[in-house]
């Protein structure tokens, strides 16, 4: 049975709860409250309110949401949490809610808001308002409105059309504002949550990654204790630091398993052989497992079904693996560390109400009967705060700011069956679309620029005076800031004309090349 992750951190941490009401963004909340030094976690909003408060939360934020608060079946909140002397910040849904829990109106008053508000701050000395200005733009996203304060309620703001825009109760230190402070577009919503957690909850802004570090040292050292463990190392960031860390914590009982699937890209094998081990001294294992993997895969189309397979194999060569290490003297080898974070978990379904996209083949594409207990001690972490974690552990650059590839590999990126012949092809067209970006200086200015054959579509080209019936290449440059979310990145026409050029002179049975412009959402970052 697959155990439970590692517990985030002690309870000496101050821990901030952001209740998800089911939105879109919980864990953007989540993030600027990191941001702000502060450690944050998300629950779902239908934890019991005596499970909330067992946790010992210095404050707790409260999410939007897609509900209407006076609508049947509505997600609430039992008073207790707002009796609690805990204290809270309600942000739209959660807004809402407080208002309508402690005694004030909310209805459908035809006071829509969308996008891009101009808020009118109306109170001076307001704790939340302190020092912005009087008129400050904000995101706003809702239909309801609140048109009364509960009782003992001080309104600090307003809109043209929204009467009660933010309230709060400094006494009880309870606080509601109607827009999303967590967005950019609110251009002083940090400074708000900032004075929320510092002015408002009077916490100190002192979680850092130093404080990951030792604290998921000690976690680790505490679960595997004196029995050995395999890392899943796959070349990128998170398995880099998920390695280091752990090697950090157990030393010479971690064995790094580096799975060659055939799925990845040209060169990555010989990288890490080279990279991950100059920079660790990590003991390293490299298994050829092209074979298997292509012929589990063979006559395979469909995603979901490509990614459960591809899990699966994965699992059962670290099973392989692990009896090749029994071989040597030592103690049973009990763990699997993988570098699974946060998004990876929430796409997979793992977050609280949120649907299922796709699985990660490190989280939804794992087997059942897997018999390693798992060790991640970056599952509540975002890239961001992994890649300070790497870099707080000593890792060049080279790792540390490498672009995310997925697991899966060049797998997820065949839209078709996959065969050795188009991942071959597909190799190529990959290595010159990232020869080329890197030439033009642009690797720091993308997140991750898939590259994706669509090998089932053809279409008629003409090179070298003759006819040619080829499949189109497809490039997805996006900018994110930690892929929950993505921008199709505007790369210089240049740098697409050399891409373009060369792939179709290059490689064969390529006579296209075409450029994906969807952002996330509608459309995910990978095309399976
Ligand atoms: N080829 C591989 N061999 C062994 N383990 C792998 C391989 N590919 C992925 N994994 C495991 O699956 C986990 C998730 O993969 P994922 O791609 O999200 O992370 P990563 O490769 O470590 O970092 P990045 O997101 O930067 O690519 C990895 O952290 C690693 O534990
Ligand atoms: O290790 C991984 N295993 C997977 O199964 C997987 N699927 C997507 N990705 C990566 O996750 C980020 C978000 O991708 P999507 O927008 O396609 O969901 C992007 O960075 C993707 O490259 C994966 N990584
Ligand atoms: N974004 C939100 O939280 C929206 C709250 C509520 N559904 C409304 O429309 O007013
Ligand atoms: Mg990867």
């Amino acid at each position: 049975m697959p155990a439970a992750p590692p517990a985030a951190p002690d309870t000496t941490t101050d821990v901030v709860l952001v209740v998800d009401f089911g939105a879109q963004y919980a864990q953007l909340i989540a993030r600027r409250v990191r941001e702000a030094r502060v450690y944050s976690e998300i629950v779902p909003s239908t934890m019991p309110v005596a499970e909330m408060l067992a946790k010992n939360p210095r404050a707790i934020i409260l999410s939007g949401g897609p509900s209407s608060v006076y609508a049947e079946g509505a997600p609430s909140l039992d008073r207790a949490l707002f009796e609690a002397g805990v204290p809270v910040f309600g942000m739209c849904y959660g807004f809402q809610l407080m208002a309508t829990t402690l005694g004030g109106t909310v209805d459908d008053n035809g006071a829509r808001e969308y996008g891009r508000t101009a808020l009118a701050v109306s109170k001076t000395g307001s704790t939340l308002f302190e020092g912005t200005p009087a008129e400050q733009p904000v995101w706003m996203s809702h239909g309801d409105a609140c048109s009364a304060a509960p009782e003992g309620f001080t309104v600090t703001a307003s809109t043209d059309v929204v009467p009660v825009a933010a309230f709060e109760n400094d006494e009880k230190k309870l606080y509601g504002v109607q827009y999303h402070p967590e967005v950019l577009h609110s251009t002083h919503g940090q400074q708000v949550l900032e004075h929320f957690l510092y002015r408002g909850a009077g916490i100190e802004p002192n979680w850092t990654t130093t404080n990951v570090v030792e604290e998921q040292i000690a976690a680790i050292r505490a679960q595997v204790g004196d029995k050995r463990a395999i890392c899943g190392l796959s070349g990128g960031v998170d398995s880099a630091v998920a390695a280091a860390l752990v090697q950090k914590a157990i030393g010479s009982q971690l064995t790094c398993v580096y799975v060659d699937h055939g799925l990845m890209r040209k060169g990555e094998t010989e990288q890490v052989e080279k990279d991950f081990v100059a920079a660790t001294g990590a003991k390293l294992k490299v298994v050829d497992a092209e074979k298997r993997f292509l012929d589990a895969l063979a006559g395979v189309s469909d995603p979901e079904q490509k990614r459960k397979i591809i899990g699966r194999e994965f699992i059962r060569v670290f099973e392989q693996a692990q009896l090749e290490i029994l071989q040597e003297d030592g103690p049973e080898v009990a763990f699997l560390v993988q570098g699974t974070l946060y998004p990876d978990v929430v796409e997979s379904g793992g977050g609280t109400g949120t649907a299922n996209i796709k699985s990660h083949h490190n989280v939804g594409g794992l087997p059942d009967d897997i018999e390693f207990e798992l060790v991640e001690p970056l599952r509540q972490l975002f890239k961001d705060e992994v890649r300070m974690v790497g870099q707080e552990l000593g890792l060049p650059d080279e790792i540390v700011q490498r672009q995310p590839f997925p697991g899966p590999g060049l797998g997820i990126r065949i839209v078709g069956d996959v065969t050795k012949e188009r991942l071959d092809l597909l190799r190529e067209a990959d290595a010159i679309a990232r020869e080329e970006l890197t030439a033009a200086g642009l690797d720091r200015d993308i997140w991750q620029c898939p590259v994706v054959l669509l090998a089932d579509v053809r279409s008629v080209g003409v090179q070298g005076d003759g006819r040619t019936y080829g499949h189109p290449i497809v490039l997805r440059p996006v900018s994110s800031e930690d892929a929950m979310t993505a921008d199709w990145s505007r790369l210089p026409y240049e740098t697409l004309a050399k891409i373009s050029t060369r792939i179709t002179n290059e490689v064969a049975d390529v006579n296209r090349v075409v450029l994906d412009v969807t952002s996330k959402p509608p459309g995910t970052i990978e095309w399976e």
